[in-house]
């Protein structure tokens, strides 16, 4: 690798620009003479003495990212990382103010959201839960690799040669083998107001798939590896083994983000 390139990306740019999706940041991207839209691309190695990447998972709900991540912080915690989220439920006591959340109050919440201060944010049980752009900022600090699983539209907030996030997509297999492999899986019921635990149902692998095949169609072209998490072991591992690369191989990256 040793020039810089054109990488074909936003082949839905036209209906995207129409859709309005296009939340954040700059435009990057020419639109060449077939209609698409290209990013000049140069490639990248990081130094030693420089910042992680950061690692954004993306995939449909209940399709494992939060068991990878597990898998990861439990194998190596001195390398990987996790962020802090925001929350404004009250403290248990076995909790510590900044380790499993940051705790606020509603208002503080309400005030940090309308400053657009949070990625993403949601409320539930009534109340709110929201990842900050901060809590990213101090895992990269650590310098350990900072593991942050998002919703796909939420992507481009985050392509800033700050952060210059590798896109894990992680995507079921087809349902013959969800059937298989999620068997015996038991998940906690988010309608439920006791959060008893269910088996997956058919619908559920369904919207699984189909929630994949959209986010692949929309946002396919800023994915940079794609794991089918069929067997979780094997996933792991070519997970593992793309962070190893990732670290240690040279990227294209766009070139606004590689050092000149
Ligand atoms: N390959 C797999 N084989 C069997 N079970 C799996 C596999 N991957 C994940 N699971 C199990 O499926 C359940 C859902 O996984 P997980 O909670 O990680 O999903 P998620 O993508 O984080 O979705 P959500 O955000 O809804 O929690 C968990 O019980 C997890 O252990």
């Amino acid at each position: 690798m040793g020039r810089a390139g054109l990488r074909r990306s936003f082949r839905l740019s036209r209906r995207n620009r129409r859709e309005g999706m296009c939340e954040c940041g700059r435009s990057e991207q020419d639109t060449g003479a077939d209609g698409h839209t290209y990013e000049e691309v140069a490639p990248y190695s990081r130094l030693p003495a420089t910042r992680q990447r950061l690692v954004l998972l993306v995939g449909p709900r209940g399709v494992g990212l939060n068991e990878l991540k597990r898998r990861l912080l439990t194998s190596d915690p001195e390398h990987f990382s996790v962020t802090v989220p925001y929350t404004t439920r009250a403290k248990r006591s076995q909790e510590t103010d900044g380790v499993e959340y940051t705790f606020v109050s509603k208002l503080q919440f309400e005030a940090d959201i309308i400053i657009d201060k949070f990625i993403e944010y949601g409320q539930y049980r009534g109340n709110y839960y929201g990842m900050s752009l901060d809590s990213v900022r101090s895992a990269l600090q650590e310098n350990k690799v900072c593991l942050l699983d998002v919703p796909a539209h939420r992507i481009k907030c985050l392509r800033t040669a700050e952060f210059k996030p590798y896109v894990i997509f992680v995507k079921p297999p087809p349902i013959k083998r969800l059937r298989q492999s999620r068997r015996n899986v038991k998940v906690i019921c988010s309608q439920d107001e006791k959060g008893s635990a269910k088996h997956f149902t058919e619908e559920d692998f369904q919207e699984m798939i189909d929630s994949a095949q959209l986010m692949e169609n929309r946002y396919g072209h800023l994915f940079e590896k794609v794991i089918v998490n069929d067997d979780l072991a094997v996933a792991f591992r070519e997970l593992n083994m793309a962070l190893k690369n990732l670290e240690t191989e040279t990227h294209w990256v766009p070139k606004n983000w590689a050092p000149s």
